[in-house]
This record gives structure tokens, C-alpha cells and sequence, in this order.
């Protein structure tokens, strides 16, 4: 499946960003993600104008978690959207990229005293405080402070999203925010009311992630709409702002079909208003949270095919140079994935291989059972749809060095985030005097 700017050139090679993949493969080793600067703009730009045509505040917010460099941060900066935080490692990241303080929203279910302490220092857009104990820290650490924060209340509405099925209820249990259905939610907007050092301006919720229709979005709205009501009627108070969070779904495969982000907003804006009318409630703002469908479909991974098993009748396993510490998707949720032959873009002579990754584990697959073009080792296969929870969700195991990242554009590269290199990887690590032997040489200086 060709994404964004790809396109098969006359050597018949996988092009991204007018660089050849197979030169960049060559250039920078592999695996190696390669970010498409004009597909990433382009979906920022997408949820900038659907949701920018109605309402005037900035409110298309980009889940850093999906995918975070400074250079990234730098993007989204140029594309006007703002930055979903959740760890005091993604706030400093933004922090280092300049991003502007204001944009930056602060997230999860366990901030720390110190974490909190560094959004408060700077200054940062909106925290969304997602449970008692850390509104009663937040606003005993903000009178401390002298600082008076914008913050949400997450609400835990009650639905849960799989791809284009919703289920009512289904997510009760959930570590994340106030509960509606016990009360707790209410309990805990009228007691956010009370505190002298924090300014509650909105509600947050979130349904899931690689949602499809509009329909699931419909279910939060309404759910979270109803409260509002009741919230008005119980305390007078009506929220400036309303953020839906994210999970906008992308196409993996071909069988994948999410509705346009146009069409989603365009609903999700309706929607709002709407239930607004009809309920006799302030309009709010409304603020997304996109992460996926901002970054997924701009990221490409290459991989060089190594070993090759063909077990007669059951299955050809084609290993390649990278696997489950690139991307764990596919081991952990059963993803799928979609693959071009980088080097064979062109040809035909398709079989059924199944893509396996180098670790030491036999759930460590990238692709299961997908026709390509015959495989030989030293092929360059290119998975597509990798930007979101690839790298960000990148681990060391089995001590493998983490890729490097290009962004490429109009034929350039630009190296973004540089390879790991085996120093990298015991850097940390720490001999204790008593297990040195001073005696003996060492084997790498
Ligand atoms: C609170 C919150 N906001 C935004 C996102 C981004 O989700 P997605 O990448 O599916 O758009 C997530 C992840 O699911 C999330 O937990
Ligand atoms: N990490 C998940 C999505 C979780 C999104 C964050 N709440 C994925 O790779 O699909």
C-alpha cells in the first residue's frame, strides 16, 4: 500500500520523499525509520483546518506518546497544532524543542510531586488531573508555588472504542479518571470548584485508540454532553472547554477503512452543538487529541533480510535486522502491517513469507503470512504505517541498539534521531570496585 509521497522510481525501487530508500538503507543502515515530512504536515494540516474552521482557540492537540524527537516537537510547533504530554521525560523533550509552554498539555494517571512541581515551574498550557490524589497534591503544590493552573477534571465516561464498535459501560474499570456512573466525577468537579489554587476550565475524556467512525465519538459526546447538564443544573458551573481526546484511526492494511478526519470533525463539530442547543449549555471548545493519525501513515521502517526458513507446506519465515525492539505492535496486539520489497517494488513472483524479527523470542514477528515478491537475504523490505508507537515504543531487549530516524523531504534526509550504538547501551550500567579484578586486561579498551 503506497502511503503519502511513496512512489516506485524508474529503477524500480520504493521512493519516499524523493529519496530513494534503497540509497537511504545503504547511507544510514538498517532498520531505519524514515518519517515523510509532507504526509506528517499534511495530516496536521487536515485536523488544523476541520477543527480550526469552527472555533478560534488552538484545540487540535498532538499526542506526543505516538512519536517524539525535538525535531518532531519543531513540526507540530510549525503546523500550529499543541503537544500532549504524559511523563516529565516527553515535557522536557518539549521543553529542550522550545515548543510554546502554553500549547503543551500535561497528561496521566500518575504524575509525580516532581513532575508536577516542572509543569508548574514552566508554566505549562493545561494539566489534566486525572484523580484525587493528585488534585489535592496539585493544588497544595500550586498555592506553594504561588501559581493558579488551568486544569481538567478526566472523566471516565463509560464507553470503549475498538476500531468502528463502541461499548457502552465497557470501560468502568479503567485506571484512568473519575468514574461517572458512581458519582465520583460530580464529587469531584464540585470539590475541584472549592480549591483556591487551581482553575478547572474544562473536562477531558478519551474512548480509545485506532477508532474508525464517527459513531464511537458520538457515544462519548452524548455521554459527556448529558453530564454537563447535570453539572450545570447541580453547580452552576459550565466548562470553557470539552476535549474528546484521540484515537482517530489510520489504514494498516487495505481492509482497514477509517472515515476521513474532514468527516469525523465535521460530525464531532455537529454533534457538539447540537446537544449545546438542546440542552441549553455554553458551547464549549473543543479540543482532540490526535496521536496516530497525525504520525502513523508518515513513518516507514526499512529492514535488510537476513536469514530465510522455508518449512515445506507450513510457513516461509523470512528474518530481518530489527523485529519486536522496533515495533512491538504486532507481538503485543496482534497488528497488522502492510510491506513493499524496497529494492523489488516493481516485480511480481509473489509468495507467502511471514516477516520475523532477530530477538530471542518466538512471538517476535512483524508480519504474519503476507504475499511479496520472491525474498532473498540482503532485500530491503519497507513495513509502512510505522510512525506511531514504533519508536516511542522501542525497547533494548536482547541489547539491540535502537534505529536511527530520517526525515526526508522533496529528496532530502535529514537524520533526526541517530542510531544507538553499543556504547549507548552501557552507559549506564555501573561494575562495582569490589567486582573489578585490576589485574586483568581489558578485552575492548
Ligand atoms: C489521553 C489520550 N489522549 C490521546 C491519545 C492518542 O491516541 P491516538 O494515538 O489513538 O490518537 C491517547 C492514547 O490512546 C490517550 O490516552
Ligand atoms: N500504544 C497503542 C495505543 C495506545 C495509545 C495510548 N493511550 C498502540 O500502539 O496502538
Amino acid at each position: 500500500m503506497l502511503q503519502g509521497s511513496m512512489h516506485i522510481n524508474s529503477k524500480g525501487h520504493l521512493e519516499i520523499g524523493g529519496c530513494d530508500t534503497v540509497k537511504l538503507s545503504k547511507q544510514y543502515g538498517t532498520p531505519l525509520y524514515v518519517i515523510d515530512e509532507e504526509q506528517l504536515r499534511k495530516n496536521c494540516r487536515s485536523f488544523y483546518n476541520s477543527f480550526k474552521a469552527d472555533y478560534p482557540e488552538n484545540n487540535v492537540i498532538y499526542a506526543s506518546k505516538a512519536f517524539m524527537t525535538t525535531a518532531i516537537c519543531k513540526i507540530i510547533e510549525e503546523e500550529g497544532l499543541g503537544l500532549d504530554v504524559v511523563s516529565g521525560g516527553e515535557l522536557y523533550t518539549a521543553l529542550k524543542a522550545d515548543f510554546p509552554v502554553k500549547n503543551i498539555f500535561f497528561h496521566g494517571n500518575n504524575k509525580s510531586a516532581e513532575e508536577l512541581t516542572m509543569a508548574l515551574e514552566y508554566g505549562i498550557g493545561r494539566i489534566i488531573v486525572d484523580n484525587w490524589f493528585e488534585l489535592n497534591i496539585l493544588n497544595e503544590l500550586s498555592g506553594k508555588m504561588k501559581k493558579k493552573p488551568n486544569i481538567y477534571l478526566r472523566i471516565s465516561p463509560g464507553v470503549e472504542a475498538h476500531t468502528h464498535e463502541y461499548i457502552k459501560t465497557g470501560q468502568i474499570d479503567s485506571k484512568f479518571g473519575f468514574p461517572l456512573f458512581n458519582g465520583d466525577a460530580l464529587d469531584a468537579i464540585k470539590y475541584a470548584l472549592n480549591l483556591e489554587n487551581i482553575n478547572l476550565i474544562g473536562l477531558h475524556c478519551h474512548i480509545g485508540s485506532q477508532i474508525f467512525s464517527y459513531k464511537s465519538y458520538n457515544a462519548e459526546i452524548e455521554i459527556m454532553m448529558n453530564f454537563l447538564k447535570t453539572v450545570k443544573d447541580v453547580t452552576s458551573w459550565e466548562v470553557e472547554e470539552l476535549d474528546l481526546g484521540g484515537g482517530f484511526g489510520i489504514a494498516y492494511v487495505d481492509e482497514d477503512d477509517p472515515q476521513p478526519i474532514e468527516t469525523i470533525a465535521k460530525e464531532i463539530i455537529k454533534s457538539v452543538k447540537e446537544f449545546s442547543n438542546a440542552l441549553n449549555l455554553r458551547l464549549p471548545g473543543i479540543i482532540v487529541e490526535p496521536g496516530r493519525s497525525i504520525i502513523g501513515n508518515a513513518g516507514t521502517t526499512l529492514y535488510k533480510v537476513g536469514a530465510i526458513k522455508n518449512i515445506p507446506n507450513i510457513r516461509k519465515y523470512v528474518s530481518v535486522d530489527g523485529g519486536m525492539t522496533d515495533n512491538i505492535r504486532t507481538a503485543l496486539y496482534g497488528a497488522k502491517y502492510s510491506a513493499i520489497v524496497a529494492n523489488k517494488a516493481k516485480k511480481i513472483n509473489f509468495e507467502k513469507v511471514s516477516i520475523a524479527g532477530k530477538c530471542c523470542e518466538s512471538g517476535d514477528m512483524l508480519i504474519w503470512d503476507i504475499e511479496l515478491p520472491q525474498l532473498e537475504s540482503g532485500d530491503i523490505i519497507a513495513i509502512t504505517c510505522t510512525g506511531a508507537y514504533n519508536y516511542s515504543m522501542a525497547s533494548n531487549y536482547n541489547r539491540i541498539t535502537r534505529p536511527a530516524v530520517v526525515l526526508v523531504q522533496n529528496g532530502n534526509a535529514d537524520m533526526i534521531v541517530a542510531r544507538e550504538t553499543y556504547d549507548d547501551l552501557i552507559k549506564n550500567d555501573i561494575i562495582p570496585d569490589r567486582l573489578i579484578n585490576k589485574n586483568k586486561k581489558h578485552i575492548i579498551a
